[in-house]
């Protein structure tokens, strides 16, 4: 081949750094070493799982809880024993991966499958000006994209769409679709025995503005509401964060975490307190509420043993017991190091015990019950990983790496699977990159402003930390000024702004027009957040816009600016590649999706399912030889 010359092969020899070694990054890692890439570096934050082997396929039965980067690594040294592979068991998020470590590298390929980390490195390859080659696919659907600083629009140029949401009332009080009841039996499992959110609260929520009398009281049918408001009747009545201002944990705890008395809380208790909000069910079917002595065999049939098919509830009974009994023992051991559960759909007593209560829960809301397999898959927010997509995205990154790294820039190109081949018969599109965007927040080099419309009064300093700052425009280690008082309101070092943490804005001196200069070290991110004060808000509600001006006319629209600006973005995209060549359909999680960064006002959203950050590992690395 006339481009493997000398000077080809010594491009070759630049190192480079893979981000994710799963689905795409196998594939990836093994056509990199064969390309004749000679220094490779491979970060993974995961070990293996039995689930990964199907497609990840440098993968053995035998690497079972190993690194995933560090056998990834052994695999591809076996292929081509002369390439030099660094690798790295940790989260590309941490400190130690900063700027000048991505300075090192000639490019750098995403291999994730989270917008935090992906966010995070389109940050870094920006601030240490190298190349990136970001990758997505979802099914059968797939992308690939060269982010260049100033050439070409960055991850964060358009806003991705945020993760389907639901209100926190139909989580917690009107459930009507399997969904609302996976979503609830999951914030079950965090509320129980993890990271405890107080937004996913999954007690009856006495303050559904549905069941507000037009003076705006809260009804209650009579007998009920004596029960379970008063405290004249069974304490047991009262839904869980009502009784003595128990959280759901602690009631657990002072009870043992006993499945019997747990359900009949749950399931017969806080369902009666929901059916006393005479109003939710004027125009909706009642739930029947269920007590665990309706189940004394405890067993289910031994034949409902395939995860495909639907089983009893007398079944999941007995699955609900046995994951609860097994989550109580863990807990108790893991709280003994201070650590709490994660929830993993590949763990099978977590898996277990949310399909099990989720399944009940459907059953007293006469929702239809879903397998375990189909409850997996929703509560792990799977679109089924096929290994062939992959394999084909897999190649697009390094065709593209290779155009990169021999500097033919012009020959630059974002690439899609597409579902069905276009008119011209191809099932895969290109189309030239599209140039920065001037107003994106990240990446363009003048005036990084944005405005957040917020209630001063009652947002915490720790909510805004952690909803606007961390989740919604994706900073890790934020250092925050209020440039009129000149008062540091968030520090990255630890300790120092902890004493504000549980302190109103308001209370710190901030006033509507106020301005934050924000900076993210780590990413070398800056920003400067003007602050507009909104009366009806509540605490954690917030709305993130570029032009303050939008809001009065698409808030009564119920459409945000933001998210007009992004669906005109998906439009313009669409146009482009749906005409030119039979597109129209973004990846979902990919490259050119879309987020709407902000909540909307008044509305408690809770998400489906959560990029749940995997617990990290202590960092190892070294070289294979
Ligand atoms: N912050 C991060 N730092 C390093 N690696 C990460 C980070 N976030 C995600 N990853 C890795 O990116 C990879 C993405 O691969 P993939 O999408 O195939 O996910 P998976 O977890 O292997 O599969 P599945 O989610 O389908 O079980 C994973 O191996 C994951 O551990
Ligand atoms: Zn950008």
């Amino acid at each position: 081949m006339t481009w493997r010359n000398a000077d080809f092969l010594q491009k070759l020899q630049k190192p480079i750094l893979v981000v994710g070694a799963g689905g795409i990054g196998c594939e990836l890692i093994k056509n990199l070493v064969l390309t004749g890439f000679k220094n490779i570096h491979v970060i993974d934050l995961d070990t293996i799982d039995v689930s990964n082997l199907n497609r990840q396929f440098l993968f053995r039965k035998e690497h079972v809880g190993k690194p995933k980067a560090q056998v990834a690594a052994e695999a591809a040294k076996a292929l081509c024993p002369d390439v030099n592979i660094k690798f790295y068991h940790d989260s590309i998020m941490k400190e130690d991966y900063g700027v000048e470590f991505f300075q090192q590298f000639a490019i750098v390929l995403n291999a994730l499958d989270n917008k935090a980390a992906r966010s995070h490195v389109n940050r870094l390859c920006l601030g240490a000006v190298v190349p990136l080659v970001e990758s997505g696919s979802s099914g059968y659907l797939g992308q690939v994209a060269v982010i260049m600083k100033g050439k070409t629009e960055c991850y964060e140029c358009v806003p991705k769409p945020a993760q389907k949401t639901f209100p926190g009332c139909t989580i917690r009080n009107t459930p009507s679709e399997p969904i609302h009841c996976i979503v609830w039996a999951k914030s079950l499992f965090n509320q129980l025995f993890g990271e405890v959110d107080p937004d996913d609260d999954v007690s009856p929520d006495p303050n559904d503005e549905e069941n507000q009398n037009p003076k705006g009281n809260t009804v209650m049918s009579k007998s009920s509401s004596t029960a379970s408001m008063d405290g004249n009747n069974s304490e047991n009545s009262k839904p869980v964060s009502e009784t003595e201002k128990l959280s759901t944990r602690q009631w657990a705890a002072v009870n043992n975490y006993d499945p019997e008395k747990l359900f009949n809380k749950l399931f017969f208790d806080d369902i009666n307190y929901l059916l006393s909000m005479s109003n939710l069910w004027k125009e909706r079917r009642k739930p029947t509420p269920l007590q665990w002595s309706q189940f004394l065999s405890g067993e289910g049939s031994s034949r409902e043993s395939s995860v495909n098919t639907l089983w009893s509830l007398d079944k999941w009974c007995n699955v609900y017991e046995k994951a609860i009994q097994e989550l109580a023992k863990r807990f108790d051991e893991s709280a003994k190091e201070n650590r709490v559960l994660t929830w993993d759909k590949d763990d099978e007593p977590s898996m277990n015990f949310v399909a099990a209560c989720a399944n009940i829960r459907s059953h007293i809301f006469h929702i239809p019950e879903k397998s375990l397999f189909d409850v997996k898959s929703m509560a792990g927010n799977i679109v089924p990983a096929i290994a062939t997509t992959n394999a084909c995205v897999a190649g697009m990154i390094v065709v593209e790496a290779l155009k990169v790294i021999r500097e033919e820039f012009d020959k630059v190109r974002s690439i899609y699977i597409l579902r069905q081949p276009n008119p011209r018969g191809k099932i895969l599109a290109d189309d030239e990159p599209v140039g920065p965007n001037p107003h994106c927040y990240v990446c363009s080099s003048h005036k990084r402003e944005i405005f957040v419309r917020l209630n001063i009064h009652t947002m915490l300093v720790k909510t805004f930390e952690s909803k606007i700052l961390k989740q919604s425009l994706n900073m890790v280690a934020p250092d925050v000024i209020d440039l009129f008082t000149n008062r540091i309101i968030i520090s990255s070092e630890e300790g120092e702004t902890d004493a504000l943490m549980d302190k109103p804005l308001a209370e710190l001196g901030v006033k509507n027009g106020s301005q934050f200069d924000c900076d993210d070290y780590l990413q070398k991110f800056e920003i400067r957040i003007m602050l507009l004060h909104h009366e009806e808000f509540k605490s954690d509600d917030f709305e993130i816009t570029t032009d303050p001006h939008v809001h009065t006319a698409k808030a009564e629209n119920g459409v945000h600016p933001e998210a007009e600006i992004a669906e005109s973005h998906r439009k313009e995209e669409e146009h482009k590649n749906g005409n030119k060549e039979g597109n129209g359909q973004p990846v979902e999680d990919g490259v050119l999706s879309m987020e709407i960064i902000e909540k909307s006002p008044g509305l408690k959203r809770k998400a489906v399912d959560t990029n749940d950050e995997k617990e990290t590992s202590p960092k190892r690395s070294r070289i294979i030889e």
